[in-house]
């Protein structure tokens, strides 16, 4: 038995041709976008076929299998811990990665389209000349009162939500637009493409503030048309720090700089790259010219 199990042994690990070890970078970096477990990986599914079949030989022996009498299931029990423990681990580095990412796009996407209209630009910096002057460097306690930025940020993450993609699981039954959903049916909700709809928004593909200075955004939330951090009680919980961190840093860079964009141009060229956090295809380079120095 332990000889035909051999068979089954990914034997260019042991054997050192490296062409499984290969094949498990591949699969990890495409389920998982790491590589840098594949080895960890490769020893424990090693672990699991060579103690998996033992098992099997145990199990023969009826009753007595259960007093484990060679260790083969304590064995498998602990490689099955270690393997919990990995899956875990890149889990977490991977939300870690998420939450950063997220607010990170919503950055950027907004140091592009506010370089892009100038005429923005300008409107941000009369607010914040007559909401915090010219004298002190804007303040978180200032946000609430820079109507325009909350707008401006609205409007960024509304034409590039950093999150393009949430999932959902009807627990019964339903119909969506004439679509019959069956209960537990994994249903992906393209958020991107909700708001951008010509049928809601006016000019959808435009970067237009203004739009959301005098309009009711809980009613766009209420009717499912407008919610870049989705929606009831799988919502981010993460929304109010993203926005806390980007109307501030947003405003800092606008109040405290002038800005190039590469090659001492006045327009960003940008491109939606492929992925959930909505990222660029080339990373955004882009200039600060200091204009004052507040502290
Ligand atoms: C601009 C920044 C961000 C955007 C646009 C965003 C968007 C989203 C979206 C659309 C979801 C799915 C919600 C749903 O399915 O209804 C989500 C989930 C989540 N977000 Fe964010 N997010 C951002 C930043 C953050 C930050 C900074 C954190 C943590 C500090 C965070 C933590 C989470 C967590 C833990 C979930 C999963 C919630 C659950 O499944 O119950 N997010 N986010």
């Amino acid at each position: 038995m332990e000889f035909s199990l051999s068979f089954y042994r990914p034997r260019s690990f042991h054997g050192g041709n490296g062409r499984i070890e290969h094949g498990a970078r591949s699969l990890l970096r495409m389920a998982m976008s790491t590589t840098c477990d594949a080895q960890e990986i490769l020893v424990l599914v090693t672990e699991f076929l060579e103690v998996g079949g033992k098992i099997v030989v145990g199990d023969m022996l009826g009753p007595l299998r259960k007093l484990d009498l060679f260790g083969y299931g304590r064995r498998l029990a602990k490689a099955a811990k270690r393997f919990d423990g990995l899956v875990e681990r890149i889990m977490k580095e991977h939300e870690e990665k998420a939450r950063c990412d997220t607010t990170s796009m919503l950055l950027q996407w907004a140091m592009i389209e506010i370089i892009n209209h100038p005429q923005v630009l300008k409107k941000l910096r009369e607010e914040l000349n007559s909401v915090v002057g010219t004298e002190r460097l804007v303040k978180e306690s200032d946000v609430k009162k820079l109507k325009y930025l909350h707008a401006v940020v609205k409007e960024v993450i509304r034409l590039h939500p950093p999150a393009a993609f949430t999932i959902r699981q009807p627990a019964e039954d339903c119909n969506i637009n004439g679509y019959h959903i069956k209960s537990e049916t994994r249903t992906i909700i393209n958020i991107y493409a909700i708001m951008r709809d010509p049928e809601t928004w006016d000019k959808a593909l435009e970067f237009i503030p203004e739009r959301f200075m005098h309009s009711n955004i809980d009613q766009c939330y209420l009717n499912l048309k407008y919610f870049p951090f989705g929606i009831g009680r799988r919502s981010c919980p993460g929304s109010s720090l993203a926005l806390a961190v980007a109307h501030v840093t947003i405003a800092a860079l606008i109040q405290n700089f002038d800005w190039k964009a590469e090659g001492g141009r006045d327009r960003v060229e940008a491109e939606e790259g492929p992925g959930l956090t909505m990222g660029l295809t080339k990373p955004l380079v882009c200039y600060p010219m200091t204009r004052l120095n507040l502290v």
